[in-house]
């Protein structure tokens, strides 16, 4: 379909994939892939079965086990839940009959959804790709347009390769200046959800982009995106630049020979426009930002780690004011009380936000020659086998166990209670991932958002503390 006049990188996407405009008001969109997962995934394919439906093209849909699964070694079909494993038998027969490619429990390349498929090049830059789960979005972080569907959607997708979708409106968030050494992608993000609120990206598609967007490796880019959707964006781009080229080169799936080259020029064509309109634009100093950590029960409940925690009664709207005394009531927290003095019980570096190996490099890193504190927990959860199979070539297994964690088989594991896995009731959980509502890592459980470093300095000194913290704090001992 042409393009006319400037147009953002979202909009040549959507173009570009665009089959029909419908009456409704919605566009009729090609999907180049659609993946799927035991807990979504497995309801999606069983539904469609019974209603006598096949999916259209199997080569375009991938399945791995992620959710339910559980990440002790040596897993097998059982979860802690006991009907965790109707969903894991059930997506290995549905895949099997729809001729599907599933990364079952103990695929060498089995992993986390979102980690698992650009790491093998099932999705490259300009593609389009759903999945039934909401934190897809992380994938845009290579450039492609990928966003996250509900079940019922996942039926439509299979059935036909395409989705009716409702074009939500371009945002860009700038991010320039440099961030400084010790913070990272996680606490951009968190910074930009402290900024804006949760319900700040709501109808729009956010291409990030700025010098200090530009800096960011790619993993570091999939932690940014990964939570546009906690943004409440319909997803998130990045503009892909020699650093995708780079990270693509070689991998599995990834075009070779004369068509890597065909590849390249033309990802090379994959940016916004210079004079492209956004309808609403954010920019945000990352030079200003310090690690930040998640004191209450939704990600913009969110402060430095060298703040205190927020009086309600400083907060000017009811409702804000009326959610923050109740996450301090289930955190039990005080007003006042300065974050570097909060105690944790236990420390989880994993989840598709951040459970790659630079993520698990930069927290052996931190733990490296040292323990963790008395009485709390750590568990490390690679997000991927071969995330798994790197890291133990490198030695992190090592460097963890011998701090004092636990060396775990990849899924998402205590990101969700799904697979009925958790550190337990009232215990205060520091962790890598992105969701912190009540519940969220079990009944009862809390939980503190923040970067795997500051998970991993947290659980050496048994308080919330940014590595830098950490150094700073021995130095003065020595
Ligand atoms: C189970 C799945 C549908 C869910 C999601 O959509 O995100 C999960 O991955 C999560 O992170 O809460
Ligand atoms: S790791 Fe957590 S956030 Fe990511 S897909 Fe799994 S449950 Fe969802």
């Amino acid at each position: 379909m042409a393009i006319s006049g400037a147009s953002t990188l979202f909009d040549k996407l959507w173009s570009d994939h665009t089959v029909c405009d419908l009456d409704s008001g919605e566009t009729l969109l090609y999907l180049d892939r659609v993946f799927l997962h035991e807990r979504t995934g497995s309801i999606a394919l069983q539904s469609l079965h019974s209603a006598g439906y096949e999916v259209r093209d199997a080569r375009r849909v991938f399945c791995t086990m992620d959710h339910i699964v559980d990440t002790f070694p040596g897993r097998g079909d059982k979860t802690l839940m006991p009907s965790g494993s109707d969903f894991i038998l059930a997506t290995r027969s549905e895949t099997r009959a729809a001729n599907i490619r599933l990364f079952d429990v103990n695929d060498a390349d089995q992993g986390i959804v979102h980690v698992i498929s650009p790491e093998q090049g099932l999705l490259l830059p300009g593609l389009t790709l759903v999945c039934p789960d909401s934190h897809t979005c992380t994938q845009g972080g290579i450039g492609a347009l990928a966003w996250g569907i509900g079940s019922s959607e996942a039926e439509h997708a299979l059935a036909t390769g395409t989705l009716r979708v409702r074009k939500p409106k371009n945002m860009r968030v700038i991010v320039d200046g440099e961030l400084r050494s010790g913070v990272t992608a996680k606490d951009l993000v968190l910074y930009l959800i402290a900024q804006f609120g949760t319900n700040g990206g709501a109808g729009y598609a956010v291409e990030f982009s700025g010098s200090a967007i530009r800096q960011l490796p790619v993993e570091a880019r999939f932690t940014l995106c990964n939570m546009a959707v906690e943004f409440s964006a319909f997803t998130a781009i990045i503009a892909p630049d020699e650093k995708v080229e780079a990270y693509f080169a070689g991998r599995d799936f990834a075009p070779k020979g004369e068509h890597w080259e065909d590849a390249c020029s033309y990802w090379r064509t994959l940016r916004s426009d210079d004079d492209a309109a956004f309808d609403r634009e954010l920019r945000i100093d990352g030079s200003l930002i310090k690690p930040m950590v998640t004191w209450g029960t939704s990600p913009e409940q969110v402060a430095g780690l060298h703040e205190h925690i927020p009086d309600p009664e400083n907060f000017e709207e009811l409702h804000r004011r009326e959610a923050a005394q109740r996450a301090l009531d289930y955190q039990a927290l005080q007003p006042g009380q300065a974050i570097a003095d909060i105690p944790i019980n236990a420390a989880f570096i994993g989840s598709c936000t951040n459970s790659r190996i630079s993520d698990l490099r930069a927290a052996a890193a931190v733990v490296h020659g040292r323990h963790i504190a008395p009485g709390v927990r750590g568990v490390v959860v690679p997000g991927s086998r071969r995330v798994k199979r790197e890291a133990e070539r490198e030695g992190l297994d090592r460097i963890f166990v011998e701090a004092g964690f636990e060396w775990r088989d990849s899924g998402c594991s205590m990101c969700f209670y799904a697979g009925g896995e958790t550190f337990g009731e009232h215990q205060r959980v520091i962790s890598s991932t992105n969701r912190n509502f009540e519940g969220r890592q079990g009944p009862n459980t809390r939980t503190h958002l923040a970067s795997p470093t500051t998970v991993a300095a947290s659980a050496i000194t048994g308080y919330i503390t940014s590595a830098e913290a950490l150094v700073n704090s021995e130095a003065l001992i020595a």
